[in-house]
């Protein structure tokens, strides 16, 4: 079943107690939470007093993307806010296979993130044995609500190959997803879709409606 990630970001943070709750009972669906540190992207989000309250509030499982230039600080920062999946930048690092190792004792699920113009070759086979998700950026990351670059099909399905090599892979993609390319995503070797803008600021219809529709 392909897992959806409803990027908080794009929710109504006045009432993140009522958004948090509109999802509760959902099936496969993890939160998504973009940290950002205004040094390796230009944007600032939230840290862990937020994450913090976030967690206590909800039993769906917490994905935690961390645009940051200093990963192996936020590894420890974040251990006991009941996160499930740590993703790093593979571009924020030059010793990602001792962040994974160090990551891995505090967390179920260790990703590792790639920008769009990154090349594919960084991701090494090392760090493709160890993690337990790739999160291939369709957009550059920083901001929600971009548009979703096309070449980003031909980088999930290069990855979709190794997925022989490498059978507990998870792919993840962020950045533009919305029902418009769900399918093509899931055709192209998408196991998890993150989606802000779409679940949360389009249309009238329901967050149910929405999650559903990017599994269709
Ligand atoms: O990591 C990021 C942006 O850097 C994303 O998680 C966005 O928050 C996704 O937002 P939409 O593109 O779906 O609006
Ligand atoms: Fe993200």
């Amino acid at each position: 079943m392909m897992i959806i990630s409803p990027s908080l970001l794009a929710c109504d943070f006045l009432n993140i107690e009522s958004e948090l709750n509109a999802f509760e009972g959902f099936e496969d669906l993890w939160f998504h939470l973009d940290i950002m540190d205004a040094h390796f992207v230009p944007n600032l989000t939230f840290g862990h007093p937020i994450v913090k309250l976030i967690s206590k509030k909800t039993k769906i499982p917490l994905d935690a993307h961390f645009m940051v230039s200093n990963p192996e600080f936020f590894i420890e920062t974040f251990k006991d806010f009941n996160i499930h999946n740590f993703t790093f930048h593979i571009e924020a690092t030059e010793n990602s296979f001792e962040l994974i190792k160090k990551a891995k004792k505090y967390y179920p699920s260790v990703g590792v993130s790639i920008k769009p113009k990154t090349p594919l070759e960084d991701i090494s086979s090392e760090v493709l044995a160890n993690i337990d998700l790739l999160l291939i950026m369709s957009v550059e990351p920083g901001f929600g609500g971009q548009a979703f670059i096309e070449e980003s099909y031909e980088r999930i399905e290069y990855f979709n190959k190794l997925k022989t090599q490498y059978p507990n892979l998870t792919i993840q993609v962020d950045g533009g997803v919305s029902n418009i390319n769900a399918d093509k995503l899931r055709k192209a070797g998408a196991d998890n879709l993150v989606a802000g803008s779409y679940i949360f600021k389009e249309g009238p219809t329901t967050y149910r409606e929405k999650v559903e529709s990017l599994r269709r």
